[in-house]
């Protein structure tokens, strides 16, 4: 493609060179560039790839798109057969983004995309409109913490929102299988890193925001204002539908130029909800005044229906129709995945890895035991991750169970029985009394199950839909679901 279709889009400031060129791909990372390539100098959290240039121009890219236009001595000038040409921007990040997309023909703007951000619900949310989409006869994409996929076609992912050259690539992708419907989460982090630039949403939902990331962002404030960044870029063509409970619902909305709507299970709002009935097979409720029954549990969860509800309706589908398929919708993989053990009490496989996420699981659960029946909890933390989050959790879980059972979750490089310590420090000695401490997460599983009784619950947290034990860089099989179901067989 030439590059001046590639750089059209962008508010160039200065053009150094020959911008006749054709060009052969686009890389942001050095090491992947290739002959004829453009590359795009991002400054990074790590390192700034301005100091990549000489690099790139190396392996022979033919263009560079940057924000300071570097000096580089004549005789490195010469390594590529031609010299690049430089084309200055002001904010190299946002620049990538928008050359991507016009690289693969804007296929954004052939999807009908919805982003979804907030800390907690986006898989589950995400997840559930690329289901229903699905069940509605049309073909959808999803790009997700889990696993993102082109109509049925599975491709792993280890982000939840990929990098900018894996983003384009994903939608153009999607446009090629012939989706018409793209829904993704939008992390913070690909708020702030500018990796969803260039992309063009009909739609955008807002879940919530509690205290997360704050490695990354160092205060709250930062925090909120990357996730309503996302809004306030959102077109006046688009819709703009937040959870008008959460604190930071309607901040969300101040300065967006999309259609403002609001979903609710407290206040009037275009998508209202109520929670008639609760129990581990579903929780029955009502929609805008229509009755409906869905399998999922807990009040997130309610909160998370409505959302996919008032997406739907947004996008055009008729109300009665959406309700219908909602009923029909099952749990998303490892999140609140509950499996009936043939003693009489439930096991529920949870994702929940942070201290917040326990506690909304853990008051999911006791909103439908509403006191009847005890809480039993099986939790580690992850190795090589935030040693801060460990004694939190353990205190959050101990706060909302009768038993719990600390064990291993990924010790990666670490040594289980040190992270447990770590948890052990968050406890007094009151929590203690109901507190075990099983490494092994099979056995840890195997005990709980032997402590519960009819009625009881028992919350297997933190690895979800995860199938792996990761121990000193090996990922050994392990699924808390097969392990729950193998116990309840025998
Ligand atoms: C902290 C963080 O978010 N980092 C992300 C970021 O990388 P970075 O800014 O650190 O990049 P860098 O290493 O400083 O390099 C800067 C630039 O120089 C280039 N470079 C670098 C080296 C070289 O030799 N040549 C070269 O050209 C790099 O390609 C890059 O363009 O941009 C990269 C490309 O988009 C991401 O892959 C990378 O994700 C890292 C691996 C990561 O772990 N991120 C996590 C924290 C994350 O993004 N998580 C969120 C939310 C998760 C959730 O809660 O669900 C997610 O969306 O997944
Ligand atoms: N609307 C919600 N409010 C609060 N907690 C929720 C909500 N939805 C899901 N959860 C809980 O939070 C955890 C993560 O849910 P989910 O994977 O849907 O969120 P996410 O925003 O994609 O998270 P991540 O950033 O880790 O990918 C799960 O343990 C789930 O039980
Ligand atoms: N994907 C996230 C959460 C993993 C949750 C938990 N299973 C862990 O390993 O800490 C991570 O890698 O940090
Ligand atoms: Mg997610």
């Amino acid at each position: 493609m030439e590059l001046k279709e590639l750089i059209h889009p962008l508010e160039v400031l200065e053009v150094v060179g020959n911008a006749d060129v054709e060009i052969s791909g686009i890389q942001s990372d050095s090491r992947k560039v290739e002959k004829g390539f453009l590359f795009v100098a991002v400054r990074g959290t790590a390192v700034d790839g301005h100091a990549y240039i000489q690099s790139a121009i190396e392996k022979g890219a033919a263009a560079i798109v940057c924000e300071e236009i570097p000096v580089l001595p004549d005789e490195n000038m010469q390594v590529s057969e031609s010299k690049p040409v430089f084309i200055r921007v002001k904010d190299s990040a946002d620049a990538l983004g928008k050359s991507l997309s016009a690289w693969y023909e804007n296929p954004s703007d052939n999807l009908i995309l919805v982003g979804v951000t907030g800390t907690n619900g986006k898989t589950t949310i995400a997840t559930l409109l690329y289901e229903m989409f699905r069940k509605m006869g049309h073909k959808v994409g999803l790009l997700s913490t889990v696993c993102n996929y082109i109509d049925g076609e599975a491709i792993p992912t280890d982000h939840t929102t990929p990098d900018p050259v894996t983003l384009h690539n994903l939608m153009a992708r999607m446009v090629d299988g012939g989706c018409e419907y793209a829904f993704m989460e939008v992390s913070s982090h690909s708020i702030d890193q500018k990796r969803i630039s260039g992309l063009s949403f009909n739609g955008g939902i807002f879940t919530n925001l509690t205290r997360d990331h704050l490695d990354y962002h160092k205060t709250v404030e930062n925090y909120l204002k990357a996730k309503k960044k996302f809004f306030d870029d959102l077109p006046a063509s688009a819709f703009a539908l937040t959870n008008a409970d959460d604190k930071s619902g309607l901040v969300m909305l101040q300065n967006t130029a999309a259609k403002k709507l609001t979903y609710s299970l407290r206040t009037l709002a275009d998508f209202k909800g109520k929670i008639l009935e609760s129990h581990f097979e579903g929780t029955e409720m009502l929609v805008n005044g229509r009755e409906v029954m869905t399998r999922f549990v807990g009040r997130f969860n309610a909160y998370n229906l409505l959302a996919v509800y008032g997406a739907a309706v947004s996008l055009g589908k008729d109300p009665e129709e959406v309700l219908v398929v909602l009923s029909d919708l099952h749990s998303v993989s490892g999140r609140f995945q509950t499996i009936q053990s043939p003693l009489g009490y439930t096991a529920i496989v949870d994702y929940a890895h942070t201290p917040d996420a326990l506690t909304n699981v853990l008051s999911g659960i006791h909103e439908v035991l509403d006191g009847n029946g005890r809480v039993i909890t099986v939790v580690g933390c992850g190795g090589n991750r935030d040693k801060g989050k460990r004694p939190i959790m353990a205190k959050e879980a101990a706060k909302l169970s009768d038993q719990l059972i600390l064990t291993s979750d990924n010790p990666r490089f670490e040594e289980p029985d040190e992270i447990i310590k770590d948890m052990v420090a968050g406890l007094n000695a009151a929590d203690m009394e109901r507190t075990l401490c099983i490494t092994d997460r099979a056995q840890a599983i195997k005990t709980a199950t032997m402590l519960a009784r009819k009625g009881d619950v028992i919350l297997v947290a933190g690895k979800g839909h995860e199938d792996y034990q990761e121990v000193k860089g090996v990922k050994h099989h392990f699924d808390d679901r097969e392990q729950l179901k193998e116990i309840f067989k025998s």
